[in-house]
């Protein structure tokens, strides 16, 4: 049976980059980036006034004199207007353009104004360029500014608004189709009947994998293995990327998916994993078509699952062409154990847990109590998983294993 490493190495070679789109700024909110953005001029653009107050030729403040009028003031959003005269002054406001003539500027705190005349009342700096955002300080023109792979967060979109990029080339929204399958299974609007449940495997997927810029469609079949054949052949012609289920992956007697993929053309590429919870996990992949996930459908098992294999496939599709796909994905962070934990089976054991920082900065990982795979409240308040290997079979308080951040 497969490790998770060689699990998710399989999954990962299967991912072929998603084609870029063209989308307006204001959506693109964390899509991935398919071009290089570069800076349409310096940053900033021109010397920057970065206090209010007035500016000066340090020359003559540094020579002694103390006293300046007034010559003009000078507002951002304003074209600029030069000191004619070094010995005077130019009021000015933070975001103006340094007025030519001028080298240093004194905030309002430091001056006594009256009459309009400034009297500075603190010595001068001993260099000029104080207060000052020089041009090109931060970036010059033409300089790369977001490379393609970039995920636009809130930084990330202003530097694109900034540069002019009212819409950018982004790579495509993954389109996922999440199918829950069981016939205990009814709508969350019903009324379960005693031995019914509601289902809530599909809404936790799709708001894992909406988190990652996917556009997702939920559907729901039940066991019967003709709808179920029925509906699936539908799905898989549907155009969509990936189907994620979730359900009938294991050994019952309505377990039909994994037959039913072989039948529908969906090659196998694993059936379980060496893990706890999730072993049933089933993956496939159909030639010109999706990647299917068959997620077990336990619930804490159907997010386990989902977190350590689905979402690092779909991050690796939204990398572009030429981007180096493994980047996407990231790598576990290690987090100290503040519990002995206990586990014999010869399994990788995914433990959720809360993640928390102590007075050193060591990342400590507190884990939730867990009423086996099926206790999807045992979850709520999980920060990350921890990913405890096979061997020993004890784990102390105090060791330090991978974590993954939720
Ligand atoms: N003889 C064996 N039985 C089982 C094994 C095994 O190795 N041998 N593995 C167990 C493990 S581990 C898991 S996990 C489950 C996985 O089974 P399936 O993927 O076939 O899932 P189902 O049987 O359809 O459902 C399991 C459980 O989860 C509930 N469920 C399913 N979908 C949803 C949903 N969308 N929302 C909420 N809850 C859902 C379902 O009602 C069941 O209670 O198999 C073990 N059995
Ligand atoms: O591994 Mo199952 O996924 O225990 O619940």
């Amino acid at each position: 049976m497969l490790s998770p490493a060689e699990a998710i190495a399989l999954v990962l070679a299967t991912a072929r980059p998603l084609p870029p789109e063209t989308v307006p700024l204001l959506h693109a909110a964390g899509r991935v980036l398919a071009e290089t953005l570069t800076a349409d001029r310096d940053f900033p653009p021109f010397n920057r006034v970065a206090m209010d107050g007035i500016a000066v030729a340090h020359a003559a403040w540094a020579g002694g004199q103390t006293e300046f009028e007034i010559q003009h003031a000078q507002y951002a959003g304003a074209p600029s207007r030069p000191l004619l005269d070094p010995s005077k002054a130019v009021e000015v406001m933070t975001g103006a353009v340094l007025p030519a003539g001028t080298d240093v500027v004194v905030r309002y705190e430091d001056i006594l104004l009256h009459d309009n005349r400034a009297r500075i009342q603190i010595a001068a700096p001993e260099t000029s360029g104080v207060n000052i955002h020089h041009q090109a300080a931060d970036r010059r023109a033409g300089d790369a500014l977001l490379t393609p792979g970039t995920r636009l967060g809130p930084a990330e979109l202003a530097v694109a608004a900034t540069v002019g990029a009212a819409e950018v080339a982004v790579t495509r929204a993954a389109r996922v189709a999440v199918v829950s399958t069981g016939d205990e299974l009814v709508g969350i609007q019903e009324t379960p009947l005693p031995h019914q449940i509601r289902r809530s495997n599909a809404y936790a997927l799709q708001a894992l994998f909406t988190q990652d810029g996917a556009a997702v469609s939920l559907f729901h079949l039940s066991d019967a293995l003709d709808e179920l054949r029925d509906g699936l052949t539908k799905i898989l012609g549907a155009g969509f990327d990936a189907v994620v289920l979730s359900g009938a992956v294991s050994k019952g007697r309505a377990d039909h998916l994994p037959g039913l993929l072989r039948e529908l053309h969906v090659r196998e590429i694993f059936h379980e994993v060496q893990q706890r919870p999730g072993k049933p996990l089933w993956f496939g992949a159909r030639e010109g078509g999706p990647v299917v996930f068959g997620l077990p459908g336990n619930p804490v098992s159907t997010f386990i699952t989902a977190c350590r294999y689905a979402r690092p496939w779909l991050r690796a599709v939204q990398q572009p062409e030429g981007a180096p796909a493994v980047a996407a994905v990231e790598t576990p962070a290690p987090a100290v154990l503040t519990v002995d934990i206990n586990f014999k089976p010869q399994l990788t054991h995914f433990v959720p847990v809360r993640l928390t920082v102590d007075t050193e900065g060591r990342r400590l990982a507190t884990p939730l109590r867990v009423g086996g795979s099926g206790d999807m409240l045992s979850l709520v308040g999980a920060t990350a998983f921890l990913e405890l290997p096979p061997e020993p079979a004890v784990f102390l308080a105090g060791s330090a294993w991978p974590c993954w951040v939720l």
